[in-house]
């Protein structure tokens, strides 16, 4: 049932591209004639050598014949391939850019749920399979069809008898054939596969991220226990499949291949006879013979064709996931003001709810912080402003809007956020900046550097702010990359500002640097800040203290210390952690 609603979409996905691929199965179905040529040739030369008055100059006609359909034949195949690689291209093309397309309709937290190994799959690996069917299963399946139907018309044309010996193995052939085809289909080991490789390659992301951790600790490969196990299971379960196909391929082939078995016995009697020629019965071992070859092949390309139709409904299912909405811009929903209200905000991972009815408000031109013990769901209420994911019941909104009815691109365009993990793109530190605000002038974007303290380590960089960065460039340690991203944010200028553990990296001398740059810059935005340092938003004009997806209390840090224990408690276990005393001359005033 899955397996022919993704036959039906491959069909509809190769069905634009019709006509190039009609032609070229057509090119095929020729080649497949121009092939068998040869072989009659070959009867019909021996046909007349063996007769008393061979015609010598009747037979270099025949060669001549024989070397066009030859040559007939492969520039064909080369038609056919070629028609067919053109049709898969545009086919692929299509396809990638639906996805593409998709993908960028989708919410952000949907990259970060996602088993990385998922993705990279699915646009890698089964779109490319999608190329093979197309470009080499449709026409290679069409020669398979047609050549052995036509060598079946031709031998029976000759000698029905043999004909008969020639095809007797092929039903029972089938037979088995049709077993491993039902099993296939009963069994869930081509799903099974395509999970175990996904989970494989999501595991080898992961391997290849954490190697640092692996080697700090001196781990070995094999304590890696997650990809270990992937590989291994990987392993497995193609012994298991091979194991449980090989009786059943080794008796399809053996059937296949016994042809001559039946051919030799009959055709040696029957000459014996004198009921058939000695060209005859040299034409059925030629031909009789190769019958079957393409019936393998057959068998082959269907095994192929299960694997393929598995990697179709894993892109079906990327290209059918929901969408988030998107509205068209207007007056009615661009807000002039830029207060965050959360109306009874719910939200779950799956099962698991995260946001059990938040209420709070962000006020415009006022800094809101989010604090609260770890996993409480301080970060996840700060991706929801930005349409990470979308509320599973309540309402956020930006001035007076529901974020819902503001075009992404616009809801983008007002929201400047700096995450824990800063993702850098291989490209400029110029370029990287810029990406906060496209043609940003150089001064604009020294002047953002200097304010996140961010320019004299890009100065010192070899190439000043022209030096790659990212994969294969200059690395930077991870407060440079987040200065790097305040700066971007900065640079952007954007009336909401949502700052996610964004000075962790940051050493104290250069946390109150930009932080003191920032309140300049920040004067009348909105922002919201998380820090786990509750010294750097103690001045916040509002704390909202989350435990367990709930408010625990609203409040400034002296409203909070008498009013929530929570906020008290966790004030006390930060002044006795001693991070205090770096600020202790501030808080000691406060
Ligand atoms: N992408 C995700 N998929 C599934 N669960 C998630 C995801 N992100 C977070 N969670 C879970 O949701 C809960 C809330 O996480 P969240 O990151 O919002 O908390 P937090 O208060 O910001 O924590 P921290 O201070 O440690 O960053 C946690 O239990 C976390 O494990």
């Amino acid at each position: 049932m899955a397996q022919s609603k993704s036959l039906r979409f491959l069909l509809r996905l190769a069905g634009k591209q019709r006509r190039k691929l009609i032609l070229s199965c057509l090119c095929s179905a020729a080649s497949a004639v121009f092939a068998l040529i040869p072989f009659v040739i070959v009867y019909r030369m021996a046909e007349g050598l063996l007769h008393p008055q061979a015609d010598v100059s009747a037979v270099r006609q025949l060669i001549l014949v024989a070397c066009i359909a030859v040559l007939l034949r492969f520039a064909l195949m080369g038609a056919s391939t070629m028609l067919a690689h053109t049709a898969a291209f545009h086919v692929l093309y299509d396809l990638r850019v639906r996805l593409i397309e998709k993908l960028g309709k989708l919410p952000l937290g949907f990259f970060s749920t996602q088993h990385s190994g998922r993705l990279n799959k699915v646009i890698a690996d089964d779109v490319e399979r999608i190329e093979s069917f197309i470009a080499h299963h449709l026409p290679d399946l069409t020669a398979s069809i047609i050549a052995p139907l036509l060598t079946t018309a031709y031998l029976f044309a000759v000698d029905w008898r043999l004909g008969i010996a020639a095809l007797l193995p092929i039903p029972a052939a089938f037979a088995v054939q049709g077993l491993m085809s039902a099993h296939g289909r009963r069994s869930d080991d081509m799903q099974r596969m395509h999970d175990l490789s996904e989970t494989m390659n999501g595991a080898i992301v992961e391997f290849v991220h954490a190697m640092p951790v692996i080697k700090s600790f001196n781990q070995t490969v094999h304590s890696f226990a997650r990809y270990r196990h992937s590989v291994e299971s990987y392993a497995s379960l193609w012994t298991q499949i091979a194991r449980k196909k090989t009786p059943l391929y080794t008796l399809f082939l053996l059937l296949l291949e016994s042809g001559l078995l039946f051919i030799m016995p009959a055709g040696v009697w029957l000459y014996g006879q004198g009921a058939i020629t000695l060209s005859v019965l040299l034409l059925f071992l030629l031909l009789g013979v190769g019958l079957t070859a393409p019936l393998r092949q057959i068998s082959t390309l269907g095994h192929m064709m299960q694997n393929n139709l598995e990697g179709v409904r894993r892109i079906e299912a990327v290209l059918s996931e929901e969408e988030q909405s998107v509205p068209t811009r207007s007056e009615a929903n661009s807000p002039q003001r830029f207060d965050i209200d959360f109306r009874q905000v719910r939200f779950a991972y799956g099962e698991r709810e995260v946001l059990k009815g938040i209420d709070l408000t962000a006020e415009h031109g006022k800094v809101t912080a989010f604090v609260g013990p770890s996993g409480a769901g301080k970060s996840t209420a700060a991706q929801l402003i930005a349409r990470f994911f979308d509320p599973a019941a309540g309402e956020i909104r930006l001035g007076g809007f529901d974020i819902r009815s503001i075009p992404p691109e616009h809801l983008m365009d007002l929201l400047s956020f700096v995450f824990q993990d800063v993702p850098i793109v291989s490209d400029s530190v110029a370029a990287n900046l810029r990406m906060g605000k496209e043609g940003a002038s150089e001064s604009d974007m020294i002047d953002a550097a200097q304010a996140a303290q961010a320019h004299d380590f890009i100065s010192a960089l070899p190439e000043g702010y022209n030096t790659r960065i990212g994969e294969g460039g200059v690395p930077l340690s991870g407060g440079e990359r987040q200065r790097l991203a305040i700066a971007r944010a900065i640079l952007k200028n954007a009336p909401v500002l949502i700052l996610d553990e964004a000075f962790a990296f940051a050493d104290a001398e250069n946390e109150a640097k930009i932080q003191d740059a920032l309140s300049r810059l920040l004067h009348g935005k909105t922002v919201v800040v998380i820090a786990h340092r509750l010294s750097t938003i103690m001045d916040a004009d509002r704390i909202v203290v989350f435990d367990d997806g709930q408010a625990a209390g609203i409040g400034t840090h002296d409203e909070l210390l008498h009013s929530c224990p929570l906020y008290a408690g966790m004030w006390q276990a930060h002044r006795d952690a001693g991070e205090w005393s770096l600020e202790g001359k501030e808080e000691s005033d406060v």
